[in-house]
């Protein structure tokens, strides 16, 4: 594995029967970095992401995630990591705070470490007021927030983020993304996938996958300037429309 890279992924492939989803993808992301994951709908990107999570078995290809192996570690790959996606996070039927004892019970921490972490990320979150709500009752973008929070309770090296922000306007996913350049700053990395270009622009790097396979890889200046336009929602149109699949 590269020095400081966190995961290291070289020709990794999934297949589903004579489909392949994922097609011999390599990369690596450095410690702390904010690594963007993107590519159209169908493209492979919750295949890719379930593989280096421990979630599915590759096909074929080597991944090293936290230095563990994705065909052998996949428990302590699991210990390393958070995640957080649209469709799996917070519990609705549970309050703030029996949310955050939930998951830091999971995460293996202490009463004590449970206490202190809850007193940060409220004061963090400026959640006070909302500490015995049902989390179901919280506006989508606080719920959003607490779950990233929750995710990275335990400071895992990664936070895999699925569409994060899916459903909230621009101005509450710039709030979002305050959290993850703090996270980043502390050194874990952060590996997202998004629709949203204007938090493919927040990224230090983008991977733009098409049918299966990583089209472009580079920071957001790079990438404009690659494609010379101005934007990376150009960017992602100019790699899209090659694709063949079809989504679902
Ligand atoms: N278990 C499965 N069996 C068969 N085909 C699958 C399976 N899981 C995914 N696929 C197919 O693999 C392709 C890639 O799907 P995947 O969910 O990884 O794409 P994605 O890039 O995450 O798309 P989206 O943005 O819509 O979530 C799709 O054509 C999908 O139908």
């Amino acid at each position: 594995m590269k020095e400081n890279a966190v995961i290291a992924v070289e020709g990794l492939t999934k297949k589903f029967g004579d489909f392949t989803a994922t097609d011999a993808i390599t990369f690596t992301v450095k410690k702390g970095e904010i690594f963007g994951f993107l590519g159209a709908n169908g493209a492979g990107k919750t295949t890719a992401m379930r593989m280096l999570c421990g979630l599915s078995v590759p096909t074929a290809g080597k991944a090293k995630v936290a230095g563990f192996d994705v065909y052998r570690e996949t428990e302590k790959i699991k210990q390393n990591i958070g995640y957080m996606s649209q469709k799996f996070s917070l519990y609705e039927d549970l309050t703030v705070k029996e949310n955050i004892r939930f998951f830091g019970g999971i995460y293996g921490l202490s009463d004590q470490q449970i206490k202190e972490k809850r007193e940060a990320l409220v004061q963090e979150l400026e959640m006070g007021s909302a500490i015995n709500k049902l989390v179901g009752d919280l506006p989508l973008g606080w719920k959003q927030k607490l779950a990233f929070s929750v995710a990275i309770l335990h400071r895992p090296q990664i936070v895999f983020l699925d569409e994060p922000t899916g459903g909230v306007d621009p101005v509450t996913r710039r709030q979002f993304w305050d959290l993850i350049y703090k996270a980043s700053d502390e050194g874990i990395t952060v590996f997202v996938t998004t629709h949203y270009m204007d938090e493919a622009e927040y990224c230090h790097r983008v991977s733009m996958m098409v049918d299966g396979k990583i089209k472009a890889l580079d920071s957001p200046k790079n990438l404009k300037k690659q494609f010379q336009v101005d934007s990376m929602n150009e960017v992602f149109y100019h790699l899209a429309r090659q694709a063949q699949r079809k989504s679902d």
